[in-house]
């Protein structure tokens, strides 16, 4: 008698199933380190196609070569035939915005002017100012507190306070504070001038 399909079926399965499985664990292993060969040859060969940095970065520090060439007011002064320097001491823009005024005012009295905060400029040169004939520094120094200089205008201050600055000979104009009491004092090495 013919087995039906079903036997048939049944009994190929079966031997199927009693049959060595396809791969051998030796197969497996040797596949995995194809594998693994061929996944380490192409990322290394990805790592290499990275370009080579063919530059150096160097870090310049801010302002250091430049600064110095532009730290002298009495350079800039002297190259753009200016004689009145208008400093400003401000920490809200009031005396920047005053010295700005004054410096465009010069020109009335045939003397252009530049606008200068302290803290960028070499104050010491202030004693060198009197080497420009005819020449004037106004200061428009806001205070705070009780009486104190602005941030910007804080070393300018100290240096002032320490003693070593002879100004004998400089003509130079103070506008402190900026409250309402606040006055000009005109300053020309020969006692005071309110205005
Ligand atoms: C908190 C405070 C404190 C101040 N203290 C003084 C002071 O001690 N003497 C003065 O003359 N003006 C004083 N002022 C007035 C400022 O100097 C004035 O408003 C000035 O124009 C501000 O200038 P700025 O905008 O350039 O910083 C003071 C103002 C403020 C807000």
């Amino acid at each position: 008698m013919y087995a039906s399909a079903a036997e048939i079926l049944e009994e190929t399965l079966s031997a199927a199933a009693v049959e060595e499985p396809l791969l051998g664990t030796l197969d497996v292993i040797l596949i995995a380190t194809i594998l693994a060969i061929t996944a380490w040859y192409y990322l290394k060969k990805k790592e290499d196609e990275v370009p080579k940095r063919d530059y150096n970065i160097t870090v310049t520090p801010m302002g250091s070569s430049t600064q110095s060439a532009e730290s002298s007011f009495i350079k800039k002064l002297k190259s753009s035939d200016r004689k009145l320097v208008a400093f400003y001491g401000s920490q809200t823009g009031t005396g920047e915005e005053f010295a700005g005024r004054l410096a465009k005012e010069g020109i009335r009295y045939k003397m252009k002017g530049m606008v200068a905060d302290p803290e960028e400029y070499e104050m010491e040169e202030l004693i060198s100012l009197k080497d420009i004939p005819n020449s004037i520094a106004i200061f428009c120094l806001a205070t705070y507190g009780e009486g104190d200089p602005t941030d910007n205008a804080m070393d300018f201050y100290e240096w002032l306070m320490n003693g070593d600055a002879d100004l004998t000979g400089v003509n130079y104009a103070v506008s402190l504070g900026g409250g309402a009491g606040s006055r000009v004092q005109i300053y020309p090495s020969r006692g005071f001038l309110y205005l």
